[in-house]
Parts: structure tokens; sequence; C-alpha cells
């Protein structure tokens, strides 16, 4: 991703003034628009309006404005100067539970938060600032820091894994590759997940196309994916309507799929954005091989399978006003479907790539 796009900005002067930005992506590909966050509210608001998407980025910026809120808000601050010890935590906790309120479906944000929460008991417990307070709020920044500089480098692996897991089941030196929604640098701190398998294929002389579909309602695909694939002028690129999936695969070619997640269930069963699913079995009747790339963040073992995964319906609104539609049409707007493991042909994370044994059932469980 150039350096004058990035999904976010983020400073931190002096190592105790945090500051964060947000690359406004309703606006995007037509303007670019960086909007301030400056607390918890406003970190919940660009989440839930989509603002910000994408499931790593929600959770680095419901993680880093939580840091900016404690550190920088002057309401937090005097709330905070007017407890005592015993009532920081819980503070801390309920914003961070109003925080996991945000949008429901991707599991990154309810793991980086329980993540945090064992930083915050390791932090009571060390108080190694002499405060509980400057402690705990010490752990949120470093954590949140922490989580940002991870997902650079998770990303990296995960491009790396996916190239080489499609090269070689392929079989091929040049892939044509379709994606769904975004998955790239502005759904992440930077590079992406199934997006960045394209980037490293492209870097390494192995991309011959990259096909993303629109991804309606919100056309995450056309507004973000093909703004990305213009933008690094990468080989073959292009866009098609939803719609065109099945005539792609039929009519010209295709020899891998491969799709982000939001979360992926103990047995491979992956919730993605809408239309996942249908692109998963035009693959499977194509006989074209199926890719889910995603951090182990992603991951939920506590869910067996993807029938418990909760999902997102949005406004009709957001239908009607996309597709002019008229205005008192009743829809229904899911914005997530769930892909059934048996779609999918291996889960790329920043440890390998994840297969089905020989029964062609997945267990993600030894990868956490
Ligand atoms: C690396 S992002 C993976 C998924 O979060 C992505 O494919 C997706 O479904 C995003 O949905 P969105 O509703 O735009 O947040």
């Amino acid at each position: 991703m150039p350096n004058n796009l990035q999904s976010l900005i983020y400073t931190n002067e002096g190592g105790s003034s945090p500051k964060l930005q947000v690359l406004d992506q309703l606006l995007i590909p037509h303007e670019k628009v960086y909007l301030d966050v400056p607390d918890v509210e406003k970190a919940w608001s660009v989440i839930r309006e989509m603002q910000i998407r994408g499931a790593p980025l929600i959770a680095i910026v419901a993680l880093l404005g939580l840091s900016v809120d404690l550190h920088t808000n002057e309401k937090t601050i005097k709330e905070l100067d007017a407890m005592d010890d015993g009532a920081v935590l819980k503070y801390i906790q309920d914003k961070m539970t109003y925080l996991n309120t945000s949008r429901p479906t991707a599991v990154n944000l309810a793991n980086a938060l329980a993540e945090t929460e064992n930083a915050l008991k390791n932090a009571a417990q060390e108080n190694k600032e002499g405060s509980l307070r400057k402690s705990l709020c010490k752990a949120i920044l470093e954590y949140s820091e922490f989580m940002l500089e991870r997902d650079v480098s998770d990303n990296k692996s995960i491009g790396r894994f996916g190239a080489e897991a499609i090269l070689a089941k392929t079989g091929k030196d040049k892939v044509d590759m379709l994606t769904i929604c975004n998955t790239g640098a502005l759904a992440c701190a930077a590079y992406g997940t199934a997006l960045g398998v394209v980037r490293s294929l492209e870097a390494g002389g192995n991309l011959s196309s990259i096909t993303a579909l629109e991804t309606r309602p919100y056309n995450q695909g056309s507004r973000l994916t093909a703004f990305e694939i213009m933008e690094e002028k990468m080989t073959g690129g292009q866009l098609i309507c939803d719609s065109a999936a099945g005539a792609l695969m039929k009519t010209k070619n295709v020899d891998a799929v491969v799709v982000g997640a939001d979360r992926v269930c103990a047995n491979g069963d992956t919730a993605n954005k809408i239309g996942t699913y249908n692109v998963s079995i035009i693959a499977a009747f194509h006989k074209v091989p199926f890719y889910v790339a995603a951090p182990i963040t992603s991951l939920d073992i506590n869910l067996t399978s993807g029938d418990a995964i909760p999902i997102e319906e949005r406004s009709a609104d957001e239908l009607i006003n996309t597709s002019k539609a008229p205005a008192n049409v009743p829809c229904w707007n899911p914005a997530f479907d769930v892909t059934p493991a048996a779609n999918i042909t291996g889960i790329v994370t920043e440890k390998g790539v994840i297969l089905p044994d020989a029964n062609g059932n997945f267990d993600v469980r030894g990868f956490v």
C-alpha cells in the first residue's frame, strides 16, 4: 500500500500521547479523508458505520481507540482521577465491553479483548508503574501497539504461505485469481490477508490476473479492492459483478479463489462477506481450489460449527439506497454468510496452511 493511503495514522509522541486517525473508507475511491478517533465512542461509531471495516482493522482500531481514550481524553482522565484503584479495572473493562458491541460477526475484536484482559491481569499483578491505573493504561497502550505491528508481519507470512500453497496445488507458474470483498491493506494495518496472498503472487512474478467481485451491497470489491488493484497496477486486474463469478469460471480461467474470514470455527466453517458462500459453491462445481486466508486471531475454537456464528444483519436502507429499489420494499440484508468447511481447500494462516485430514475434515484447534 502506498504510504499516502494508509488505513490509519497512529502516532505516540513521548511514549504516552497516542493519537489515532482513520481513513473514512465510505468515501474511497473519490475522497481521502482521515477522521480523528479521540475516544471509545468515536472508535465504536467508525466501526459500526463501516467507515473502517475488515476483521483485523476493526480490532486494531478498537484497541488503539481505547488507548487514546485512556491517555488523552479529558473526560476519561477526570473520571479516572476521581476513582480509587478498585474501580479502575472495572471502568476499563466496561469500555472494552462497549467496544465489543460494535459489530458481532468478526471474532478478531473479541479475541483481542480477551488477550487484553490477560495483559491487564498481569499488569495488575506486577504493578510495575507503582500505580494500578498507570500500570493498566500502559498495558493497554503496549498491547495495542503490539497488535499494530503483529498485523503487518502476520499478513506477510500469510501472503507467503498462501502463494506457495496455490502454486503447489495448481502446478502453475502464473495463476488467475478471484477474490471477494476487501481483504487488502484497507482491511488491516497494511498489506492484507487474501489480497496479501495476491500481492505475494505478484511480487514473485506468479500473478496472471486478479478479478475482484463487486461485493454488493457495500461494494467493498469495487470501491476498495479495485482501488488497491489499480493503485498497485496489479497484473490482469479487473472487476466483475457478483453474479458473473460462475460465467468467469465457466468461460474464462480461474486457477484459485482466495477470500478472507471474519470467523473460522473449530471445524473450518468460515464466516465471511455475504456472497462468499455462493462463490465457494461455484468453485466446488468447477473444481477450482478455494482458499481462506486469515490470521490466527480470526479463529474461534469455542464454536464447533458455523451454525453458531452470529451473523450481522444491517438496515434495509443500505440495500435500497444502493439498488434503486422502491423505498418501501421489505429487505433482508445479512452482511455475512458461512462457507462450509467442505468447500474449503485450505485455511492459510501466519503459522502455515491448515489442511483437511484424510476424511476431508478440518480441525483448526491445534493452530491456536
Ligand atoms: C482481512 S478482512 C476479512 C474479512 O473481514 C472481509 O473479507 C470481510 O468480510 C469484511 O467485511 P466488512 O463488512 O467490510 O467488515
